[in-house]
């Protein structure tokens, strides 16, 4: 498979971990049961350096989600600290300014999920080709680029005027994963980044994220299948209940 490369400075310019938390601690606060604090994540410490891929594993329940989205801004922690390498500095999240949230989201720290968040009437090579866009690429190199990675991916060229809202769950997912890929990010969080796809697209994905991984992306990720997370993973860490 080809191996694809960026406009933007590419993830290899620290040594070291690139994100380090200490001490997270999240309880949810259940409002419909009298302000219940479910305790979920408690004193969690990891470092991911670049060129790793750290998987998070545990039983059902045990936080993984919670960690991954804990680290990507979308849960507020009580305490701790996650800190990652952003613009040749380090960025605290826990407790930042929701700016500082999204420009280290913008051009440091990406996030592959499951689900494609669809925006109506936005043709699916735009949908692809606009986190490039934000940060200044030139409008014809991002379309290619996203064109590269739609037909990477498989997604017939006959759907890439359309907007994606009608699409499989499956074809779907692959937009998200092209729309992710299209930054080079230093760091990228994956949240089951393979679950729906069939055996050619699952290789081709894991392929795909194993390069980044190779390039010098620093990988956090909760892969339930075990073979995909035997070829991406290089450590495992255990999220306890
Ligand atoms: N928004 C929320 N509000 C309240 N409780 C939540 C919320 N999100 C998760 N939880 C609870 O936190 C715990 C951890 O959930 P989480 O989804 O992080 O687990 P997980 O390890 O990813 O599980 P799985 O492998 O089943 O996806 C669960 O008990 C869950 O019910």
């Amino acid at each position: 498979m080809d191996t694809i490369s960026s406009s933007s400075s590419g993830p290899k310019e620290h040594d070291g971990p690139v994100l380090k938390v200490a001490g997270l601690t999240k309880s949810f606060i259940v409002h419909a049961h009298g302000d219940l604090a479910l305790p979920v994540l408690r004193n969690v410490a990891l470092a991911v350096s670049p060129g790793e891929c750290l998987a998070l594993v545990g039983p059902s329940g045990a936080g993984k989600s919670t960690l991954l989205r804990s680290l990507y801004g979308n849960y507020r922690a009580d305490a701790g600290s996650i800190r990652v390498h952003h613009d040749h500095a380090w960025a605290e999240l826990v407790g930042a300014e929701p700016r500082t949230v999204l420009d280290v989201r913008r051009r440091t720290m990406g996030f592959v999920s499951q689900f494609l968040r669809v925006i109506p009437r936005v043709a699916t090579v735009d949908v692809v080709a606009e986190p490039l866009l934000r940060l200044g690429a030139d409008p014809a190199e991002a379309r290619d680029r996203a064109e590269f990675l739609l037909a990477l991916l498989n997604i017939p060229q006959h759907l890439w005027q359309l907007p994606p809202a009608t699409f499989s769950g499956g074809e779907q997912q692959r937009v998200n994963i092209a729309r992710s890929l299209i930054v080079d990010y230093p760091i990228l969080l994956l949240d089951e980044p393979t679950a729906s796809l069939d055996a050619g697209n699952r290789d081709r994905v894991v392929e795909l994220i194993g390069q980044r991984r190779d390039a010098g992306s620093a990988l956090v990720g909760i892969f339930h299948d075990v073979g995909v997370r035997e070829l991406l993973a290089n450590r495992v860490f255990e999220v306890s209940p």
